[in-house]
């Protein structure tokens, strides 16, 4: 058994359908980026913060896994939406072009920790102004990075991704697997 120091029903889910028992642990941590952090520095930094919170917080020795995932298009990085007009903004920007997903994934036990990073390039068709306003009155953007899911109904904005589909999903899994396997825990 591991914990997952997350609240997103993403991870969970991933981390299901490679049959990893699990618990999950509720953590908060300061999320704000340094003045000059670059992406990957600053996913990795808080997939590591998220799983050392994980671990203090633990009932017991455990392994504490969790993972930070971020979109970067054209130098800028974006998180998940404040509101619908942020939303809006950051899928005007994914229009038309291609972007990275980064996505960290942590493992912390009470002897060492692991750090991974994924990174995939996703490319979008152009969206007319009245598609994206049709997607956020879906509800789906709001609550992801980049304020799009490629498990919802974005997947008919994605022409073809280079990389790991779980990853821009939010937890890489052949990643995550690898950071299991040091830690003595094997998926099959
Ligand atoms: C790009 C993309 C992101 N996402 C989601 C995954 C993450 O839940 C979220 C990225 O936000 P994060 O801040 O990485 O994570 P979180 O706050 O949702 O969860 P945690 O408690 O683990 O910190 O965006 C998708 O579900 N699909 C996608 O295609």
């Amino acid at each position: 058994m591991i914990y997952l120091a997350s609240h997103s029903p993403r991870r969970r889910e991933l981390l299901e359908q490679i049959q990893v028992h699990y618990q999950p642990l509720a953590i908060t941590v300061d999320e704000t980026r340094y003045a000059q952090e670059i992406p990957q520095e600053y996913v990795t930094r808080l997939a590591l913060i998220k799983a050392r919170t994980g671990r203090l917080a633990a009932p017991t020795s455990a392994p504490v896994l969790s993972a930070d995932t971020v979109v970067v298009c054209q130098g800028q990085i974006f998180g998940k939406p404040l509101n619908k007009a942020d939303a809006q903004q950051m899928l005007k920007q994914l229009s038309g072009t291609s972007h990275q997903v980064m996505t960290a994934v942590a493992v912390v036990t009470t002897t060492q920790e692991s750090v991974c990073l994924n990174i995939s390039q996703v490319y979008f068709r152009s969206l007319s102004d009245q598609e994206i306003a049709a997607y956020i009155a879906t509800h789906e953007p709001l609550d992801k990075a980049g304020s799009y899911a490629i498990q919802g109904v974005a997947s008919i904005f994605i022409e073809r991704i280079e990389g790991s589909y779980s990853g821009v999903m939010g937890l890489p899994l052949y990643e995550t697997a690898g950071l299991l396997a040091k830690i003595g825990i094997k998926i099959l």
